[in-house]
């Protein structure tokens, strides 16, 4: 499906693929064949946490050199994170847990935020600022699937990216809620392979992921 970029909503960033990979990378010199790789594999919504000291750089290769992609900054948890990861080209952002202060600063930037909640008062605070389309992390410290399913009653409105503990065995069984519309995780880009630069085996994970069902 072709994309506009510069027009894109939390939900687009959501419907894309069922998984949106956490990427975590120290090299710079991985940024863009890791990218390649997952795009080559059908994955192109790629949230790379701000971790490491390289984030920013990796984002601006990936924005820059895989136009194919769509670089996405995770582990936004503060105003200048999201204006440093716009800066950088990121096309959304992704956060661990919820302020207002995230939620305003990414309206006001015009950055897509998928927020993170874990709580019902999380979820009623981001709704309130207008967000209906949340990351529940940590999704299976927090209470997995039997907590989604509570959440279908009063948060019927919501739709949900769960994170935290998602593999590809368990997956699926996400994506079968009516709330949820992707996962996140990190099982599709292994510390291991990235630092091996087995970009074989990544575009493999990533191609199994997109043929999960949801
Ligand atoms: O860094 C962030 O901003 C986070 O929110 C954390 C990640 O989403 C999880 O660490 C992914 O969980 P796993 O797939 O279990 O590895």
């Amino acid at each position: 499906m072709a994309l506009n970029q510069d027009k894109l909503t939390a939900l687009d960033v959501m419907r894309d693929a069922p998984v949106i990979p956490v990427i975590v990378l120290h090299d710079v010199a991985h940024a863009v064949p890791l990218a390649r790789a997952l795009v080559a594999g059908g994955i192109r919504m790629l949230e790379v946490t701000l971790r490491t000291p390289q984030a920013l750089q990796c984002i601006e290769l990936i924005a820059k050199e895989v136009p194919e992609a769509v670089a996405g900054a995770g582990t936004i948890r503060s105003a200048a994170d999201a204006q440093a990861s716009l800066l950088a080209g990121a096309k959304f952002g992704v956060s661990p847990g919820y302020t207002s202060a995230v939620g305003k600063a990414c309206r006001d930037l015009g950055l897509p935020l998928l927020p993170g909640v874990a709580t019902g008062s999380e979820i009623m605070n981001a709704q309130e600022d207008g967000y209906q389309q949340l990351k529940f992390f940590p999704a299976m410290q927090a209470g997995g699937l039997p907590m989604l399913k509570a959440w279908q009653g009063p948060f019927g409105d919501v739709t949900f990216c769960p994170t935290g503990g998602i593999h590809a065995g368990n997956a699926v069984e996400f994506l079968a809620l009516s709330n949820v519309a992707c996962v996140g995780g990190s099982w599709i880009v292994p510390t291991d392979a990235i630092q091996q630069g087995d970009w074989a085996r990544i575009e493999q994970l990533a191609r199994e992921a997109t043929q999960l069902s949801r």
